[in-house]
Parts: C-alpha cells; structure tokens; sequence
C-alpha cells in the first residue's frame, strides 16, 4: 500500500446516487470520491449493487439521481463519441477475463489497440503488446491461446488486454475470485504493480478480506445501498458497527 494520494483532486466524484429497479431499491444515497493515485476497494455482500454503481461509472446504466463524475465529465450528460473518449480512459477488468477463445494471447492484446488508436504501425503494436505483456509477467504465453492458460494467467492477459489502451482508472470486478491464495496474492501484487508503473487510480470491487488488504488505500463497504463505512482497511476492520462486524464475520482473512 502506498500514501501516495492527492487529496485535493478526486478523479470519481459520486454524490448522493440513487438506483431503482421497479420496487427494488439498489442504491440509496451512495457517496465516494476516488483520489488520484489511490486503490479504493468496494465491500458488500452479494446483490449490493456494487456492479451497478460500476455500470453507472462507466455510463452503462443511468442513475435515477445524483450525480457522478468522472475525470471532470457528468457522466449522464455524455452520449456516442464523447462517453466512448471517457470509457477509453477506464480499464474494466470483468470477472469472466473476456478473452476471445480463437485467438492467441498477442492477437487478444492486439485486438483493443487496433480497433481504439489510429495509425499504429506495425512495429508500434508488436512493442505496446510486448510491453504490456511483459508487465504481467507473461511474455511466454503470447503465441498461446485462452485455454491453454492457466486461471491466473488468463486474469493477468484480462488486467493486460485493459492496460494496453492505458488508461487513467482501473475497475476490477472481483480479480480473485475463483482463483487459489497464492495466486490471488500474486494478483494483488499486480494490482499493486499497475498503480505504480502506469499511475492508475482504481476501484477493486472484492469479497476477498486479503485483497481488500494488500491492495486497498482505502476501503468503502457498501450496506443497504449506501456506503456505511470508509477508512483503511485497520479503521473499517475496527468498526463497532454491527452491520460491519457481520460482513468479517463471514469472511475469512489469510
Ligand atoms: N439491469 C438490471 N435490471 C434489473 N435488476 C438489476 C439490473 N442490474 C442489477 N439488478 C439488480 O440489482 C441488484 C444489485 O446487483 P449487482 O449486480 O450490482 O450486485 P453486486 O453487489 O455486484 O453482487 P455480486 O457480489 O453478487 O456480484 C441485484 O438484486 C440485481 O438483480
């Protein structure tokens, strides 16, 4: 964990954010800033919503009010050209990696840079795929396809494939899940990792107590639709509050 933060500019600002769907009231009130340079973590218990305030950030779903910004941009109010230039600078690290089973890790890598960055050359994807590879520690497996990885490796490419268009925020929906503790410790290093070579903020959405740890600056735990409780991870993991307490108790910590 690094103190590196700057609390002066956040770089997500979300305020009192509201989501229904019909009766079913997911979010009720949710506020969060995200600070440049910092790894905030995202606690809750399934159902949460914590997948849709993700979706909100990136402007996939619509909150019923509030208001979310996002490098300087009022999210609701982009629309086509100018919400594709914002999710440009988000990588979102889905929990299935995305990866295209018929292609090979460096046309997988490739793949984002061609379709989003005019006038590359040949020699400027060969080096960026390379690069960006080499990041994640798997410079071997590029001539390999999805199933012939492992389910940490594949994660890595996923974290890789997101990279590759270098972006400013980092969402990581639950990295470790389904994965053993060794390599969810070797994920949390790359999480960690990211942050310091390519000076990503980020929001980790987890259930994983241990990644929680190693790799939030900050964590927020989000109950009955509001954030209930933020501060490191010793300050949330002190909390007297009940609803708080729960959640650890249901959670082992390595
Ligand atoms: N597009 C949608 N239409 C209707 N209901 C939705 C929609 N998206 C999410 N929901 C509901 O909102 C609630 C919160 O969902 P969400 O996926 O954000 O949970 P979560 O906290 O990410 O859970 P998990 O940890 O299990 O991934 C759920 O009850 C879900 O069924």
């Amino acid at each position: 964990m690094q103190e590196n933060t700057n609390q002066e500019d956040p770089i997500i600002s979300i305020r009192d954010v509201y989501k229904s769907f019909g009766d079913l009231h997911v979010l009720n009130g949710v506020d969060l800033d995200v600070y440049r340079g910092e790894n905030v973590v995202v606690l809750g218990r399934s159902g949460t919503g914590k997948s849709v305030l993700i979706k909100i950030i990136v402007g996939l779903l619509q909150q019923d009010k509030g208001s979310v910004n996002v490098l300087g941009n009022e999210v609701s109010d982009l629309q086509g050209k100018e919400l594709n230039e914002l999710r440009r600078k988000i990588g979102f690290s889905f929990q299935n990696s995305a990866l295209y089973d018929s292609m090979t890790v460096r046309e997988n890598l490739e793949f984002p840079l061609v379709r989003n960055v005019a006038n590359l050359s040949k020699a400027e994807v060969k080096d960026q795929v390379e690069s960006v590879l080499e990041s994640v520690g798997l410079s071997q497996t590029i001539n390999q396809v999805p199933s012939q990885l492992s389910g940490g490796q594949r994660k890595r490419i996923g974290i890789a494939r997101t990279l590759i268009l270098q972006p400013e925020i980092m969402l990581y929906d639950e990295p470790t899940a389904g994965l053993d503790p060794i390599t969810c410790i070797e994920i949390n290093e790359l999480i960690n990792e990211v942050k310091e070579k390519y000076h990503t903020s980020a929001i980790i959405i987890t259930h994983d107590l241990t990644c929680a740890r190693q790799t939030g600056d900050r964590l927020a735990m989000l109950l009955d639709g509001k954030f209930a409780m933020t501060g490191t991870f010793e300050e949330v993991f002190a909390s007297d509050e009940e609803r708080v307490k729960s959640f650890y108790d249901y959670n082992f910590i390595q």
